[in-house]
């Protein structure tokens, strides 16, 4: 190699088509490359019965119909070039990540009151290493794809998330998974206030609690801190970029 050659840097990629994909309150301008599809937080906890939040009284009986939602965005991400990034929610099986009585963390998270409530199930939720954190069989990471664990609602909070999207020069998080109302939610605001673009792909989310949960995060989402779309305008984008990618 010679001298002119040698030489370091980031150029943000200057080919691959700008693609426009349908969303509320308008169309969102985006790359592949500069794209990460987020899958927050689907573990056993969160979308299978017998996990923590069945255990604590919310209702998981219509997390199936996300779970393929989220199954039918990876295969166009992954096909696409998009990163594909998992969110895993827990903490060490000593709860030490958990936080004690200082944090808020300790007084507010329903897996925390639910096991002092029942301290048979002490030890088992969410902690790392057990079944109830582990990702859902449909949804486990490919090769390529990239796994953050973190400790807080948000996935920006004592994690890698935001060195690991900015190394990548990624700019736009499409969101899937559950809570929409907590962990997405939070990580989108987040994101947003530190100048990421945030859409959630509303058909791939499934709120904890009641369906207006739902719905006012959808709200604050559209309205306040990002856009919303679907998992069928998402696939049919990428997918169209995917097949003129192919014919080049
Ligand atoms: C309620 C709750 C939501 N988590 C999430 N992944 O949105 C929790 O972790 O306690």
């Amino acid at each position: 190699m010679n001298a002119a050659e040698h030489f370091s840097g980031y150029g943000l990629d200057p080919t691959g088509a700008t693609l426009k994909l349908p969303a509320r309150p308008e169309p969102l301008a985006m790359k592949a490359s500069e794209t990460a599809l987020v899958v927050v937080d689907m573990q056993n906890a969160y979308a299978t019965r017998g996990g923590y939040l069945d255990l604590a009284g919310f209702d998981v009986s219509s997390t199936g119909p996300v779970i393929e939602k989220i199954a039918q965005a990876l295969a166009t991400a992954r096909a696409a070039g998009i990163q594909v990034i998992f969110l895993q929610n827990g903490w060490d099986d000593r709860y030490v990540e958990a936080g004690g009585p200082g944090s808020p963390n300790w007084h507010k998270s329903n897996a925390l009151k639910t096991m002092r409530k029942r301290p048979e199930l002490a030890g088992t939720l969410l902690a790392k290493g057990g079944w109830d954190y582990q990702l859902v069989d449909e949804l486990k990471p490919h090769p390529g794809d990239i796994v953050v664990p973190k400790p807080r609602y948000s996935g920006f909070f004592n994690s890698h998330l935001d060195s690991t999207l900015r190394a990548r020069g990624i700019r736009n998080l499409v969101f899937t998974g559950i809570a929409t109302n907590v962990c997405v939610e939070s990580t989108l605001r987040d994101g947003f206030h530190l100048e990421y673009f945030g859409v959630v792909l509303a058909d791939a989310t499934h709120q904890a609690g009641p369906e207006f949960a739902q719905q006012a995060a959808l709200y604050n989402i559209e309205t306040f801190f990002g856009w919303v779309s679907s998992v069928e305008d998402f696939c049919a984008t990428f997918a169209a970029d995917e097949a003129t990618a192919r014919a080049l």
